[in-house]
């Protein structure tokens, strides 16, 4: 017979007002490509601070060390020594499948060794997530580049040259692949339609950093002059806005107090617009933000866009907040076609929520049930949370791989804010997976 397993859940019972003050991380996503972009020094050892302790940081550590970089992390400190020359061109399926960012050693890869050999990051819970503009940007600059076996090979006869490229669609990941790949192309790079997320300006910074010469982050156009080698160099990881906006919801959906240290309101301007609509207090102050959630909150709409628009990591976290906004308000989706798996588990909790294609009308304000429910990605995890914490009855949640990709000690700080929430070990009996978690496990590789 088949022994039970022990499964981990967080549970959450509402009905508390979160007070008190919590501290951000570093940023998930500054820190995946900067620690990418540390391959790319031939000389010495690059200091990083700030950095989170996540399952995608040991992700990427792993990935580093199997292409046989000297790295160590303790503290948040971590330390990249990529002098060895004989760098292993592959990033095998094993570490791209449990984190697509693995993608971005291909630039670094590529301009420091000619060659890139790293397995084609699949679709995950939230969209197809196509490579093909990584990939155009890298072409453009003279790589060959080959799919096959599930692996893309790229390699480019001594440097990459650099050139004009312009973007489709201003992706963070392709912008910052290119970015990585220009910066030691020989000649100069210019890139159209980039990203302008804080996290293209924190790699931008460490590039310059380490000797590149990157001019306009930060804009819808990045100019690269190429260098022929890149030194180690220290550098701080940004907080995290996401992490800080996460908790920003989770005070105001209790009617809270919050001092959030470290959010920035200038990379949190749309969310903070947004929440003030509804009736949120949000006082600036130098190192934060204090959150104060009002007794009615307001409907309002919001239409995910790239930066300097609503962010997409912030809408299910977001939609949560609406549940228990007096009115209807409608939620548009617009980076990833596929990003309302949330919703049905926010029904398992007895939330209105209509789909209309890609946006989502919410009637509120809902008596939130709780209930049994699965983070679908890692902001669906932390928005299910979020609801709990105003729900009637327990809420329990499961696939908790998700939420440790993304956030650290999650419950914990909530509970240093006054929530009840436990992270527990239960034991399951083994069954017959469920069509729905089958469904669910194949969507949800990433
Ligand atoms: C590690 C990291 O930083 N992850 C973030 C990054 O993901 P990521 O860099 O993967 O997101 P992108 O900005 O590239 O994707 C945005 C949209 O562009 C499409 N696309 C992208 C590349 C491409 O070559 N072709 C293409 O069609 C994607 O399928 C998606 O629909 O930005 C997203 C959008 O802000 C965030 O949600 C993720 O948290
Ligand atoms: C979608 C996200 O991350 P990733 O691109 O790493 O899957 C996220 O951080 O919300």
């Amino acid at each position: 017979m088949e022994e039970n397993t022990l499964v981990e859940k967080i549970k959450v019972q509402g009905g508390k007002k979160l007070a008190g003050t919590v501290r951000t991380e570093g940023a998930k996503n500054a820190v995946l490509p900067v620690l990418a972009a540390s391959l790319l020094a031939d000389k010495g050892t690059s200091t990083i601070y700030d950095v989170p302790p996540l399952a995608d940081v040991y992700t990427m550590k792993n990935v580093l060390s199997h292409l046989q970089m000297d790295v160590s992390y303790e503290d948040g400190v971590f330390t990249a020594n990529a002098e060895q020359k004989a760098l292993r061109p592959t990033a095998p399926f094993e570490y791209v499948q449990k984190m697509r960012a693995s993608f971005l050693v291909m630039g670094p890869l590529l301009a420091r060794t000619g060659r890139a050999n790293v397995a084609l990051p699949g679709g995950c819970a939230i969209g197809t997530r196509p490579i093909d503009q990584h990939l155009k940007g890298f072409e453009a600059m003279g790589a060959q580049v080959e799919i096959g076996k599930g692996y893309i090979e790229a390699k480019v006869d001594g440097r990459l040259k650099g050139t004009n490229i312009y973007l489709d669609f201003p992706s963070v990941g392709a912008t910052e692949n290119i970015m990585m790949a220009a910066v030691m192309a020989e000649g100069t790079t210019i890139i159209e339609n980039v990203a302008e997320e804080p996290e293209i300006v924190c790699l931008a910074n460490y590039l310059n950093a380490m000797g590149g010469v990157v001019r306009g982050a930060g804009t819808d156009s990045i100019r690269i002059d190429g260098v022929d080698h890149l030194e180690a160099a220290d550098h701080t990881i940004i907080p995290d806005r996401v992490e800080a906006g996460t908790f920003m919801v989770a005070a105001a959906i209790t009617g809270g107090d919050v001092f959030v240290e470290g959010a920035l309101i200038e990379h949190l301007r749309p969310l903070v617009a947004k929440m003030r609509e509804m009736g949120v207090i949000i006082e600036e102050k130098d190192n934060g933000m204090r959150v104060i959630g009002p007794d009615i909150l307001r409907p309002t709409d919001i239409k995910t866009m790239p930066h300097p628009g609503f962010p997409t990591d912030m809408q299910a976290p977001f939609m949560a907040l609406l549940t228990q906004a007096k009115g209807t308000s409608i939620v548009t989706e617009n980076v990833f076609e596929n990003r309302f798996m949330h919703i049905e588990e926010f029904h398992r909790m007895n939330a209105s929520i209509k789909i209309e294609d890609r946006s989502a009308i919410i009637t509120g304000p809902t008596r939130l049930t709780g209930g049994e429910v699965s983070a679908t990605d890692l902001r669906a995890a932390a928005a299910l949370v979020i609801a709990g914490l105003v729900s009637e009855e327990e809420t329990t949640l499961a696939e908790l791989r998700h939420i440790d990709r993304g956030y650290v000690d999650f419950h914990k700080k909530l509970q240093q804010l006054g929530a009840r929430v436990e992270r527990v070990s239960v034991e399951e009996e083994p069954e017959m997976p469920s069509q729905r978690s089958i469904e669910l496990n194949n969507k949800a590789i990433n």
